[in-house]
C-alpha cells in the first residue's frame, strides 16, 4: 500500500442524527428511518505531533492513552483510521467539537468516531470509499455498543434521510412540505449498550411476548417510508405515537420521556416519541408548520427540556 507521512492538519465532519422510526427493531433485521441533523455538526481535526497522541474533546483533555473507558470508542476509531491509512505509529492531536449533547440518542459516539476517522484519513491523504468509512466507524461502534445495527454509523454521515435495513441503506428523497421535527433533550443520559442488551435478554427469555412488539416497530418504520413517499404527515405522526407506546411497553421509556411526548402532543404535534436507544436521551415531535414547531418547542421547554432544536423536514438537496 502507498504510504503518506502526514504533514498537515486533517479535518472530518459528521452530524447528529434522529431516528424517525425503527430503533431497536433494526437490530433484529427490520427497517428503520433516520434523519441526519445537518444543523448539529460534529467536527474533528487531526494534527500530526511528536510525542504521545492527545485528545481534546468536550469531556477529556489529555493523552489519548489515559482517556479512560468512556472514550474507548473514540480511541478505537483513531487506531483503526491510523491503521487503514498506513501510519499506525504516527501521533496526532485529535480535537472534536460538537454543539449537541452526548449520550442522548443523537448518535454522538458514531458521529465522533466518523469525524475522527475522516480527519485522520484526510491528514494522511488516504482516500476511502463510503463502504470503508462505514466499516471503520462500525469497528468503533462495536466498542461502544457491542453489536450495533450500523444505523447510527450510516445516518451520522449521510447527506440525506435514509432507510436502513440489514446493513444496507437507501436515500429517502421524499419530503413532507412544511413539516418540521422538534427535538428535545430530557437531560437524562441514556446508555444504548444497556438498552439494547436489556431488551435482548428480555427477548431471549420471553420471545413470545417481546417478538411481536419488535415486529410491530419494524412495520411502523415501513409505514413511515410509505408516509414520507406520499407526503402524508398525519400517517407519519400516528406511526410515531404508536412507536412510542410500543417502546414504552418494551420498558425503554422513562416518565420524563412520556411527559415530554405528551406535552408535545398537547401543543399540537402530529406525533411524538423517544428517539435512539431510550432510557433517557431525547424525544422528537412532528409539526406540520414552522409556527406549530415554535409552539411545540416552547411547550417542551416549559415542560423542563434543557435543550430543544428544530429541524426542517423537507429534503430538497439530495445530490447522489
Ligand atoms: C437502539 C439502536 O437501534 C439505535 C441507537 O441509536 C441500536 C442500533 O441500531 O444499533
Amino acid at each position: 500500500m502507498e504510504r503518506h507521512s502526514p504533514t498537515r492538519e486533517g479535518r472530518g465532519r459528521t452530524w447528529a442524527k434522529a431516528i424517525l422510526l425503527g430503533e431497536h427493531s433494526v437490530v433484529y433485521g427490520h427497517p428503520a428511518v433516520a434523519v441526519p441533523l445537518h444543523d448539529l455538526p460534529m467536527q474533528a481535526t487531526a494534527t500530526p505531533v511528536p510525542g504521545p497522541s492527545w485528545l481534546n474533546s468536550l469531556d477529556h483533555r489529555g493523552p489519548m492513552d489515559q482517556a479512560g473507558p468512556r472514550f474507548a470508542c473514540v480511541v478505537r476509531a483513531f487506531e483503526a483510521a491510523r491503521e487503514f491509512s498506513g501510519c499506525p505509529e504516527q501521533s496526532f492531536e485529535i480535537t472534536t467539537r460538537s454543539d449537541f449533547p452526548h449520550e442522548r440518542g443523537l448518535g454522538s459516539s458514531a458521529a465522533a468516531a466518523g469525524a475522527i476517522i475522516r480527519a485522520v484519513l484526510d491528514a494522511c491523504r488516504r482516500k476511502a470509499s463510503a463502504d470503508d468509512l462505514f466499516a471503520l466507524t462500525q469497528l468503533a461502534e462495536q466498542v461502544a455498543h457491542g453489536k450495533p445495527s450500523g444505523l447510527d454509523a450510516a445516518a451520522t454521515s449521510s447527506p440525506h434521510p435514509i432507510r436502513f435495513k440489514g446493513g444496507r441503506m437507501r436515500p429517502l428523497s421524499q419530503c413532507i412540505e412544511q413539516a418540521h421535527l422538534v427535538i428535545a433533550d430530557s437531560g437524562v443520559h441514556g446508555s444504548t449498550r444497556q438498552a439494547v442488551g436489556g431488551l435482548r435478554l428480555r427477548y431471549e427469555e420471553n420471545t413470545g411476548a417481546i417478538g411481536p412488539l419488535i415486529d410491530e416497530l419494524g412495520a411502523l418504520a415501513q409505514t413511515a417510508v410509505t408516509a414520507l413517499g406520499d407526503g402524508d404527515a398525519p400517517a407519519l405522526g400516528a406511526a410515531m405515537d404508536r412507536a412510542h407506546t410500543v417502546l414504552a411497553e418494551l420498558d425503554l421509556s422513562l416518565p420524563v420521556l412520556d411527559e415530554l411526548t405528551a406535552s408535545a402532543r398537547r401543543a399540537g404535534a402530529l406525533g411524538a416519541k423517544l428517539t435512539g436507544g431510550g432510557l433517557g436521551g431525547c424525544v422528537i415531535a412532528l409539526a406540520d408548520s414552522a409556527q406549530a414547531a415554535d409552539r411545540i418547542r416552547s411547550a417542551l421547554e416549559r415542560s423542563g427540556a434543557p435543550a430543544t432544536w428544530t429541524h426542517r423536514m423537507p429534503v430538497s438537496e439530495v445530490k447522489e
